[in-house]
């Protein structure tokens, strides 16, 4: 019997989706991860020691390394890195078939192209039905069957709630949506300022100053959500300031944590953190728009390297004064 919901990706997050979608539907749930012994040991214990530890699996995941098992499966979510997310689209595509809805769960810029992850998947899956999942949303929360709402991204409504449906459980809350640049755009930026966040709690700068990088992050992503065409109530919801909000203020944010470290000076967490590589593409997609974003400028500017976090601090507070909105 084929899946109805196959996972591409076994990070945390990819094995925290494929719990939920064990529950949401009760059948057969193959999670592909691309090394065999990892997959093997996961499969045989029952546990994603290294990405999500503490959490077990539902008893219908299929941990394998395997792409041949995503064959017939309805909604395949791939949960891999943004800047990974064309190749994994392209080693998929031999195995889709042909009702396959392809669903992009990860929160990026593709740096060079400046794609975000909708667009990718348009290129890469020419004909397949895309759709993206991006919200509020730790992988551990979720796991652990906490109330989790998300959104549920497609250019067809039909698409997006059909997608919703197969992964809404008791506790897991997806929510459909057709303003998919705005989906995609808020969950590739947040994590931009999330970054920032962390260096603003890690230099000190006080709480004050962490609600200003809020509004102030905030307004910047609107701005190039507003040029991008996305809806304003997109961009004020989960995807948008609902996940601004969470990973811009909890240290279980990777994003925030390395800001955490920039800011304090410390050595930078090693895992992932998806902003640092989203950073210079949101700024450079904003200046094709004629969008000015200074707070995720200075984050690329810091994250590579070419700014201290004192000369970022002092830059911000320099620039002129203007008109809120
Ligand atoms: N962890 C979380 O709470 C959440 C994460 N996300 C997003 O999900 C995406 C994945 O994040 P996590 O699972 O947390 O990261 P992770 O670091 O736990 O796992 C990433 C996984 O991708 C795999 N991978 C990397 N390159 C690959 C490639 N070329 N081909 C196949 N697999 C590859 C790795 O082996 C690893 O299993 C990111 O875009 C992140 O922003 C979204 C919501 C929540
Ligand atoms: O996207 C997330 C929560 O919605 C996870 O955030 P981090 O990638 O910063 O850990």
């Amino acid at each position: 019997m084929s899946a109805r919901v196959a996972v591409v990706g076994a990070g945390a997050w990819g094995t925290a989706l494929a719990n939920v979608a064990a529950e949401a539907s009760g059948s057969l749930v193959p999670l592909i991860g691309r090394d065999r012994e990892e997959m093997t040991e996961i499969a045989e214990r029952r546990v994603n020691a290294r990405r999500l530890p503490g959490v077990r699996l539902n008893r219908s995941v299929l941990p394998t390394d395997d792409l041949a098992t995503l064959v017939g499966a309805r909604f395949v979510l791939v949960v891999t890195p943004t800047q990974t997310l064309r190749d994994v689209a392209a080693a998929i595509r031999p195995h889709l078939g042909s009702r396959a809805v392809v669903v992009a769960c990860c929160k990026g810029v593709e740096r060079g192209s400046l794609a975000l992850p909708h667009a990718v998947l348009a290129e890469a899956l020419p004909g397949v039905p895309g759709a993206l999942l991006s919200g509020p949303s730790f992988a551990d929360d979720v796991a652990r069957g906490l109330p989790t709402a998300v959104t549920l991204a497609a250019a067809d409504e039909d698409v997006a709630g059909a997608a919703a449906t197969a992964l809404a459980t008791r506790s897991f809350r997806p929510y459909r949506s057709t303003d998919v640049a705005g989906v995609a755009l808020g969950g590739a930026a947040k994590n931009v300022l999330a970054i920032a966040a962390g260096v603003v709690e890690g230099a000190g700068l006080g709480e004050s100053a962490a609600a200003a990088l809020i509004a102030r992050g905030f307004a910047e992503l609107a701005r190039l959500g507003s040029a991008l065409g996305a809806r304003p109530e997109t961009l004020s919801g989960l995807s948008g300031l609902g996940d601004l909000v969470l990973t811009a203020t909890s240290e279980k944010s990777r994003n925030f944590s390395l800001g955490l470290a920039l800011g304090r000076g410390a050595p930078r967490p090693e895992k992932l953190a998806e902003g640092a590589a989203t950073a210079g593409a949101l700024v450079a997609l904003a200046r094709g728009h004629d969008v000015e974003m200074p707070i995720s400028a200075a984050v690329a500017e810091v994250v590579d390297g070419r700014l201290s976090v004192a000369e970022a601090i002092e830059r911000l507070l320099a620039r002129p004064l203007r008109a809120e909105a």
